[in-house]
């Protein structure tokens, strides 16, 4: 089914762009499904009915922030908590990843209400683009106004330690380098424009703030600034493909949130990133060590700590700098 009702003017296609986006439409080609806009404010509007939070800043949590765990994660040290599973909510994919909580948690941190989810949908696991970003538009329409996306990644900067946290400076889209993009396909211009510009998609203002906090927290020697990729996944880079991404500027590659801030910037949310460190890219075939699923695990709670006191005084900080606003 096509987006648009066309006609002809002096024999000249003419496209009328039609009120709403059909239900479910065949993407160009490659057989994926997309949703319109009418189910993701039904995905919306039971949310809103499950909570009496009305979330200014949504939060992902990444696999390093308690998205496998929930004992001492930030999605345990919101405040008031009410969590949905996903499995609860309409419309809504259901995390595939072993061991992923798969929750919305809303309630507040800091005082500043929010939404956090517990487990997000990677590529790897067979979802399509877009619907790995389905929350991100349900969290627009929740009231949502600041995206925080946190993920794992390995750190490719020889300058980055295991451990270390960055925040994201830009990105790198890899996979749309291969015409992989979540806004593929028909625009729905009520989340935004056909042509998004990207050139700031991480907030300024959230990366001086969060380079602020980082010193009041007493952590500036663990953070970092810098660019993040995104690779489908699930295998871990071979050397040549580290080295190719190294020389072409980037510090730190994982398998999500590219995608999720192109569909936050697309429908105007303003966005903080940050990546935890847990591995160390292999750049040589000499080393001996390989990258592994349960460094990241481990690395992630040996640092959730200070990744939970971190994201909470930001989204504070971010709080108030969007009441400022
Ligand atoms: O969800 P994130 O991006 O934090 O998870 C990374 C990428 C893979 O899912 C996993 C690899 O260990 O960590
Ligand atoms: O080294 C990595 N590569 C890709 N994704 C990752 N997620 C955590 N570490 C890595």
């Amino acid at each position: 089914m096509s987006p648009t009702n066309a006609s002809y003017e002096n024999g000249s296609k003419v496209f009328t762009p039609k009120n709403t986006l059909p239900e479910v439409e065949t993407e160009n080609g490659n057989g994926h499904k997309r949703y319109s806009y009418e189910m993701l404010v039904e995905t919306a509007q039971f949310l809103l009915s499950r909570t009496s939070t009305r979330p200014v800043i949504g939060i992902i949590c990444g696999s390093g922030m308690g998205s496998y765990w929930n004992e001492g994660s930030l999605a345990e040290s919101i405040v008031e908590a009410e969590r949905i599973p996903y499995e609860e909510i309409p419309n809504f994919p259901v995390s595939t990843v072993e061991g992923h909580h798969g929750k919305m948690v809303f309630g507040t941190l800091g005082e500043v209400p929010v939404v956090a989810m517990q487990g997000r949908f990677h590529y790897y696991e067979g979802y399509p683009l877009w619907k790995c970003c389905l929350p991100v538009r349900v969290m627009k329409l929740l009231g949502v106004k600041t995206l925080i996306a946190t993920n794992a990644a390995g750190g490719l900067n020889p300058r980055y330690k295991i451990g270390d946290l960055m925040i994201v400076k830009d990105h790198i889209n890899m996979m749309g380098f291969a015409g992989n993009n979540p806004l593929h396909g028909p625009n729905d211009e009520r989340f935004g424009p056909r042509f998004p510009p990207m050139s700031k998609a991480y907030d300024l203002e959230f990366r001086k703030i969060a380079k602020q906090v980082a010193k009041e927290l007493n952590i500036e020697n663990i953070v970092r600034e810098g660019v993040y990729t995104c690779l489908g996944g699930p295998n871990f880079e071979t050397v040549a493909e580290l080295n190719m991404l190294k020389m072409v500027g980037v510090d730190a590659v994982g398998m999500s949130t590219v995608h999720e801030v192109i569909t936050a910037r697309h429908c105007d949310l303003k966005v903080f990133g940050l990546s935890l460190i847990t591995n160390e890219c292999i750049t040589s075939y000499e080393q001996d060590n390989e990258a592994n699923h349960e460094e990241v695990l481990d690395v992630g709670r040996m640092r959730q700590d200070v990744l939970r006191k971190y994201v909470a005084r930001l989204v504070e900080e971010f709080g108030r700098e969007e009441q400022r606003t």
